[in-house]
């Protein structure tokens, strides 16, 4: 297999309220963003890293993190934008021309592994768009305006989507520039395919991947690195 990964990690981490990008915030000594890199690092299959971090924060991602761990893979820098889909977008056109499959993945999800990645790939041959997901444990609510009920989804048909998700290059690009184009802006990548008609493959991930995005986020990952379970 030939695949790129792309892991952005260019936001700002408003919702972590820190002054520093959560993304470089330690979990059990290292940043988040060292984990994330670290698993794509170690499957073979994945011929190239490209990881999209925000202008101002180049050279301290460089100090900090990529010259700082060793990664057996050269990993390319480039700049993100203002919304998560824009960073993706230049992650996605900075891939090498002759990979077949994309890999996008939140930097801000350092607990994802190896074996887990791997399923989504194999899945990826087979069906072209895939996603990680986890079937929902709440019960969940459709409000109005003002959080009233308007009504309850069947839960059986609920899953919670994660990173990474898994795309043939062509058509991850083909559904990027078309987003782009109309201007539509979506919270996720798998979005922007559906858009186009394309069915997309939930595969089954792991509770654990959990993406980084509160203070009490911090504490929940690294209980589950100290207790070996990664
Ligand atoms: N303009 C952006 C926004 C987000 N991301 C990345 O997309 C992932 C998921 O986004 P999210 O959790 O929303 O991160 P932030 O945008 O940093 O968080 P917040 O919304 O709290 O500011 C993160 O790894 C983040 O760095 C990015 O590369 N470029
Ligand atoms: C892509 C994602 O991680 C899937 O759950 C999520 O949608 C990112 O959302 P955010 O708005 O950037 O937190």
């Amino acid at each position: 297999m030939n695949v790129s990964a792309v892991i952005v990690a260019a936001g700002k981490g408003i919702r972590m309220g820190h002054t520093v990008n959560k993304v470089y915030l330690p979990i059990a000594g290292k940043p988040v963003l060292y984990y994330s890199l670290k698993t794509f690092d170690e499957i073979d299959w994945i011929k190239e890293i490209v990881a999209v971090v925000s202008k101002e924060e180049i050279e301290y991602c460089k100090e900090n993190v990529i010259k700082k761990y060793f990664f057996k893979k050269p990993v390319k820098l480039v700049e993100g934008g203002s919304e998560r889909q824009y960073s993706v977008y230049n992650g996605i056109i900075n891939t090498k021309k002759n990979c077949e499959i994309i890999a996008i993945h939140d930097g801000a999800r350092p607990l994802i592994e190896k074996e887990v990645v791997i399923k989504a790939l194999k899945k990826a041959y087979l069906y072209k768009a895939v996603a990680l997901g986890v079937p929902v444990k709440d019960t969940i609510k459709v409000v109005d305006e003002k959080n009233f009920i308007l009504n309850t989804p069947d839960r059986k048909y609920l899953w919670a989507i994660q990173t990474p998700q898994v795309f043939e290059r062509n058509l991850i690009i083909k559904a990027h520039q078309k987003a782009l184009e109309d201007g539509f802006l979506g919270t996720d990548d798998t979005v922007l395919v559906e858009r186009l008609g394309y069915k997309v493959k939930v595969v089954e991930g792991d509770y654990r991947n959990i993406k980084i995005t509160t203070p009490e986020d911090l504490i929940v990952a690294e209980a589950f690195l100290k207790n070996n379970v990664l």
